[in-house]
């Protein structure tokens, strides 16, 4: 049996699916992404996980112990299972530390105050241990969020889309950091997001949902490669429509920009980004707006260019 897993769990809202049968299985320490959409069920599956929502079918379980739902358990929620979104809920009033050792009120003190230490430690806290939330950066309130659930050693984490609040340097840093201690931990780890890039910070097991249904599982290699949808294939780079085919597809940095032979275009705009520029380029014919990597920065705005590709790259979506 494997040690954590989610076996055909589903939930409508007023008759509407906002999660088809799904499952899952999980190893100790394993760490996965969920990415999907606003509204792709992401927050059910994770408050059903953890033992927060009735599902309508379906049962999870962590190792042989079944994790029952707020209709089963007079105290919805486990502290094997902790679940942490983007509001926070720390205590306004209280100091980092006292936020965190507010948690292992039931532990014995000696130990307690060892994990406290230790978590203030491992989350770079110790200087601002006697601060309040209201004294903290977004980055160091999502530490103490951290550090508050890891402080009753949970077996299982759910992190739903808690970095939302900050920006995508200050979550990358927090996430590779965040990555080492769950690491130490040997906690298991289920992050939700909609952004591939947070997900792929911390692991390259993935799993997409759409509408409340998997549309793939894979690593983001497989995931690029091997699109099974437009949406999966969008989550990498735009993709640009072949004109007058139904759903054939091509990725910018799939396109080759030459000076004579192939399709017409013009260069209507240009980005300059780290390793190329990213053009937009208008096709003469069909009128269609692409978008194509000019890796050698050699267009600029209003220049003809001519468009090929290697069938090999077309994606069938
Ligand atoms: N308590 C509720 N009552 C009615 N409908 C709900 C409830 N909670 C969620 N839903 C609906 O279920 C669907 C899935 O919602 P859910 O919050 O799980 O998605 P999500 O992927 O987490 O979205 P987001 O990224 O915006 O948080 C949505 O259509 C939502 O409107």
């Amino acid at each position: 049996m494997s040690y954590f897993s989610i076996s055909n769990v589903s939930k409508s809202y007023d008759h509407q699916p906002a999660l088809h049968p799904f499952s899952l299985e999980l190893k100790k320490g394993e760490f996965l992404a969920i990415v999907g959409e606003s509204g792709s069920g992401k927050s059910t599956l994770l408050k059903i996980m953890a033992g927060l929502e009735v599902q309508d079918a379906g049962e999870v379980f962590l190792e042989s112990m079944p994790i029952l739902n707020p209709n089963q358990k007079i105290v919805s929620g486990y502290d094997e299972i902790r679940l942490i979104h983007q509001h926070l809920h720390l205590y306004p009033n209280s100091t980092v530390e006292e936020n965190i050792s507010r948690q292992l009120l039931h532990y014995e003190k000696s130990y307690a105050k060892s994990r406290v230490e230790h978590l203030l430690q491992l989350l770079g806290l110790s200087d601002f241990r006697d601060r309040f939330p209201r004294q903290l950066s977004g980055g160091q309130k999502q530490k103490v969020a951290i550090g508050k659930a890891m402080a009753v050693e949970p077996d299982v984490l759910l992190l739903d889309e808690p970095f939302s609040s900050l920006d995508s340097i200050q979550t990358h840093h927090l996430i590779s950091e965040l990555k080492e201690i769950f690491r130490e931990f040997g906690t298991t780890v289920i992050f939700v997001t909609h952004d591939l890039d947070d997900a792929l910070r911390l692991t390259d097991n993935l799993i997409i949902l759409q509408k409340g249904k998997v549309v793939q599982k894979g690593t983001s290699r497989q995931l690029c490669e091997k699109p099974k949808t437009k949406y999966v294939a969008q989550l990498f780079s735009p993709i640009n429509k072949l004109p007058d085919t139904k759903n054939s597809y091509v990725r910018p940095a799939d396109v080759q920009l030459r000076t004579k032979g192939g399709l017409l275009a013009h260069v209507t705009d240009s980005r300059f980004l780290v390793h190329f520029n990213s053009l937009q380029v208008k096709l003469k014919e069909s009128g269609i707006t692409w978008e194509v990597d000019d890796s050698q920065r050699k267009y600029t705005v209003g220049d003809r260019v001519y468009l090929n590709w290697d069938n090999s790259k077309l994606m069938n979506l």
